[in-house]
């Protein structure tokens, strides 16, 4: 397999929301067995760029190629080698969650018999739940619910926006498993988060996306290497140690984004 090859491509994307130039000629890839994360603080651009990557919003200029497809030439190939992860919020609370796989399974045109399903069910641990309603799940299990589902199509890119926003430590540990088990199939992962931990922990790149343009690409120690001794990282840092929150913060200012 060619680690390099590229699942994504992204060149030159521009969307426009009225007169706000919300994402501007922003350019990146995502390669085959590579968690990618994009990292911007409120507003920079990345839900925005997600969307299009997805095919949901009709971007102004630019073009976005999904293993190999663009995505306004060929949208039904582009969709088909993306998984999107949903919020919890998309799926009815009241469906047990083996109808949720059921219902998602048949959306993707998959004869998945019900044995199937309940291994998919056993590798989240949620055979024993298989009956509960969504709605009565945790947070944690509605993630790894959703998580499963973006993935059950075996596509080659997946999508995850903010996947461990809300959980708790061990349920934010075993989603990294999760997603790390994406990367370890060959497929390649774009996440966004606003935790820096997440990112070093996880992400093999990162992209920063401030104000709508992407700043720096480069891996998260490389951020951190290549900014270490710049006055701003250094005054930002606390107890004496640069992390990547330090550098990010340098980079993209301390100012709350409204
Ligand atoms: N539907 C919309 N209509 C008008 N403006 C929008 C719309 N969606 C986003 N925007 C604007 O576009 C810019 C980028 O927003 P976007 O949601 O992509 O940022 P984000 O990086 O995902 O932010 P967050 O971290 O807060 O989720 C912001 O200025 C936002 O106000």
């Amino acid at each position: 397999m060619n680690n390099h090859e590229q699942i994504l491509k992204v060149e030159g994307l521009n969307v426009y929301y009225g007169t706000t130039h919300a994402v501007q000629n922003v350019s990146f890839d995502v390669r085959r067995g590579e968690i990618f994360g994009l990292l911007g603080p409120n507003g920079a651009g990345k839900t925005s760029t997600l969307s299009a990557i997805e095919g949901l919003l009709n971007y102004h200029s630019g073009s976005i190629s999904v293993a190999g497809n663009n995505n306004k030439e060929k949208p039904l190939h582009a969709k088909a080698a993306l998984g999107v992860q949903l919020q919890s919020t998309s799926f009815q609370p009241e469906l047990t969650i083996l109808e949720i796989l059921q219902l998602y399974a048949g959306i993707y045109g998959l004869s998945l018999s019900k044995e199937q399903l309940m291994n998919k069910l056993q590798d989240i641990k949620l055979a024993d739940a298989a009956n509960k309603k969504f709605g009565q799940l945790s947070g944690g299990q509605q993630q790894r619910v959703s998580l499963v589902i973006a993935t059950i199509h075996n596509p080659q890119l997946v999508l995850l926006d903010e996947p461990t926003t809300g959980l708790d430590p061990q349920s934010r540990r075993q989603l990294w498993e999760r997603i790390e088990n994406i990367r370890e199939k060959g497929h390649g992962v774009l996440l966004t988060t606003h935790s820096m931990e997440e990112a070093q922990s996880v992400c093999d790149r990162i992209g920063i996306i401030d104000h709508g343009r992407v700043i720096e690409v480069n891996t998260p120690e490389a951020l951190i290497e290549k900014h270490r001794d710049e006055p701003e990282v250094i005054r930002v840092s606390r107890k004496g140690r640069i992390t990547l929150e330090d550098v990010f913060i340098a980079l993209t200012g301390t100012d709350i984004r409204s």
